[in-house]
């Protein structure tokens, strides 16, 4: 057995062996859903456990709930693997990001467990434990604080409920729509109001009916945050929330300005003030190829198949994806059985189940292996990544 291969075998050998464990604290930050940026327990579970394991764990990296555990030499290569753990308002870990927290501590164990095979390290691997994928984006405060850098590949694993291939992930916009306009007794003198209200149900109508003219790729959706506070007060304040979403930035400022001018329209028509204040960005995922298939082959060895009518098949959007941006990446999905779909009660059930323990270390045996391949120079495997990833992001950024 060639010494690649052995590392590949011990790797695995060192998930199997950490499987309770990596299940107990699946299981323990299923049953504690924390929402972003407050993942206070799952970060400190996940940080104890790695420490425990040999890692040079940093607490509170840059983010109170981030954190980097990381083990080798530097002057490597540098084998990045991610963990999530933040869970939904109300219906828990409805997005299975207790699995993906397992995943990537796991994947790194048995990476470490491969450098360590001969006692000298071949380079460095990092759990990076990001928070807020959900609401906020931690990935992408952490691309800002530098915490890739050094990295040479970024690998996580989602649950689904179905295996994915590449899946597409949209560049995403979150967008405040704020309305101002002058209160008044609306029983009394409803004329003298500005209504806000007014403004947000004209915006929001507009954009509805706006949806008929968008691209079949891009999405529109919101919520009103603020409606007025009582019957009796012409509103003078109302806010909507929209997420807008496109394949990529250029496409996604094209539907910005699109909806923009909705609610400049509302705002002329009913005479209030509007402020359009763009919040959370997320980019396109741009999935490395080259790591794609390293990564489903090791998991068609062990069980998985890659439909290949799903690959791309379009989803939501991920902070992952900024950072494919910044290095070479791959987020697939895996399936988990159930039927239910993501953001749902349903999913939140299965993501707890024993049943999702299986696919959820398989998809970190198979991030594992393709990280050994990255680190080992028989592979080319770095190279041709690298050299990808410099075509796909030339004259994006
Ligand atoms: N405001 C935000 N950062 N929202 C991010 C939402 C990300 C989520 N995965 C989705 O696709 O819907
Ligand atoms: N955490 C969400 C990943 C993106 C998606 O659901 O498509």
């Amino acid at each position: 057995m060639t010494e690649w291969n052995k590392r590949k075998q011990v790797a695995q050998a060192k998930i199997d062996e950490s499987a309770s464990d990596l299940n107990n604290i699946s299981q323990d930050i299923w049953s504690h859903p924390e929402l972003g940026y407050e993942e206070h327990h799952a970060h400190k579970i996940l940080t104890d456990y790695l420490e425990k394991e040999g890692f040079e764990v940093t607490r509170n990296y840059h983010l109170e709930t981030a954190f980097k555990a990381t083990y080798g030499t530097d002057g490597g290569v540098h084998v990045c693997v991610i963990s999530e753990y933040d869970a939904l308002p109300e219906i828990g870990h409805a997005c299975g990001h207790n699995l993906i927290a397992e995943c990537g501590a796991a994947a790194g164990l048995g990476i470490k467990a491969a450098m360590e095979l001969d006692g000298t390290p071949i380079g460095r691997v990092t759990v990076l434990g990001t928070p807020a994928e959900e609401g906020a984006g931690g990935k992408v405060d952490l691309i800002k604080a530098g915490a890739f850098q050094g990295m040479d590949v970024a690998m996580m694993a989602h649950p689904y409920a179905y295996t994915v291939p590449q899946p597409v992930a949209l560049s995403m916009l979150e967008i405040k729509i704020h309305f101002t306009g002058l209160a008044s007794h609306a029983s009394a003198v409803p004329w003298e109001g500005v209504n806000a209200l007014d403004a947000a149900v004209m915006c929001y109508t507009s954009i509805s009916v706006m949806r008929q003219q968008l691209k079949p790729e891009w999405r529109v959706h919101g919520v009103f945050t603020n409606g007025g506070a009582r019957p009796n007060i012409i509103p003078e304040e109302a806010e909507l929330l929209y997420y807008l979403r496109a394949p990529n930035s250029k496409q996604l400022d094209v539907l910005r300005s699109k909806v923009i001018g909705c609610a400049k329209g509302a705002a002329v028509a009913t005479g209030c003030e509007v402020e359009c204040k763009s919040g959370c960005n997320y980019a396109n995922m741009i999935h490395n190829d080259a790591l794609s298939l390293s990564f489903e082959r090791h998991a068609e060895i062990l069980g998985f198949s890659y439909p290949s009518e799903r690959r791309g098949e379009k989803g939501g959007s991920t902070d992952m994806g900024n950072v494919s941006y910044v290095l070479p990446s791959i987020h697939p999905k895996f399936g988990i059985p159930t039927d239910a779909g993501t953001h749902t009660p349903g999913f939140t059930k299965w993501a707890g189940m024993l049943e999702a323990q299986s696919p959820t270390l398989i998809q970190a045996k198979a991030i594992a292996m393709t990280g050994i391949d990255v680190m080992d120079p028989n592979t080319n495997l770095l190279k041709s990544a690298q050299e990808e990833f410099k075509k796909a992001v030339s004259g994006l950024t």
